[in-house]
């Protein structure tokens, strides 16, 4: 991974259905950064996500994390560096609801082939750091939505990837859940060095995130106005 910056888009462009969504976006950034991109409902921002990550092919332009170019990556591999490099968070968790805080946390490690125990101990600790060690053992379908996103982030950084993407994280959480998930979310650059990559309606999430983007009519800009 070196020196190279952990986000590196140039001239990327999607077509989704026949229609463009994204043109020409061009975006860096480097580790430990925090971005929050912003727009319109249905400007693109989920579909900027999974260019991203690889799991929508560019119709031009490149994308590289970490120095890896994305769309040269063999279907074979793709996901493999994609549970590596990337971790994800969505709007309502999207934990597997019949199984525990621990065993959701603990998966990522598991299906890249980590050993169970290494595995549990990982997920027990971050479930510890990101304070809901007590609900471990709970099964994720009767956990509070503060709480399921706190064990969603604790999955995303299961392998440790440079990267995480966040998209509407706090989307189903009320003020004070939001403001906690978001002072856990943006500490994540601080303290593990990820770059983190939020998609968010909120201007008071965005706000946040050392930079603010907004995506529009296809086109990504740094904002200053948020
Ligand atoms: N697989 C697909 N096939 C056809 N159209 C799609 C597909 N995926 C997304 N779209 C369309 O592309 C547009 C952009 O979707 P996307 O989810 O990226 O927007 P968004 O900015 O994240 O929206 P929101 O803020 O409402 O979540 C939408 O009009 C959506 O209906």
């Amino acid at each position: 991974m070196g020196s190279s910056p952990a986000l590196d888009v140039r001239g990327l462009s999607c077509a989704v259905g026949g229609r463009v969504l994204l043109r020409d976006v061009d975006l860096t950034a480097r580790s430990g950064e925090s971005l929050a991109v912003m727009g319109p409902s249905g400007s693109g921002k989920s579909t900027l996500l999974a260019c991203l990550a690889g799991l929508l092919p560019a119709t031009a332009g490149t994308v590289q994390v970490c120095g890896t170019d994305v769309g040269a990556l063999r279907a074979g591999k793709a996901a493999a560096w994609r549970l590596r490099t990337i971790g994800f968070v969505y709007q309502f968790g999207e934990l597997l609801p019949e199984l525990s805080a621990v065993e959701n946390a603990a998966l990522p490690l598991l299906i890249g082939g980590t050993g169970r125990r290494t595995a549990y101990a990982t997920a027990e600790r971050l479930l510890a750091e990101l304070g809901v060690a007590e609900v471990a053992d709970s099964p994720a379908g009767v956990l509070s939505g503060g709480e399921r996103q706190r064990v969603a982030v604790a999955r995303a950084l299961s392998t440790r990837p440079p990267l995480i993407l966040a998209d509407e994280p706090t989307g189903a959480l009320d003020e004070q859940a939001t403001d906690d998930v978001c002072a856990l979310l943006y500490e994540l650059p601080r303290r593990y060095g990820t770059t983190l990559l939020t998609v968010t309606h909120n201007p008071s999430v965005a706000h946040w995130a050392d930079r603010r983007l907004v995506l529009r009519g296809g086109r990504l800009s740094e904002s200053a106005d948020v």
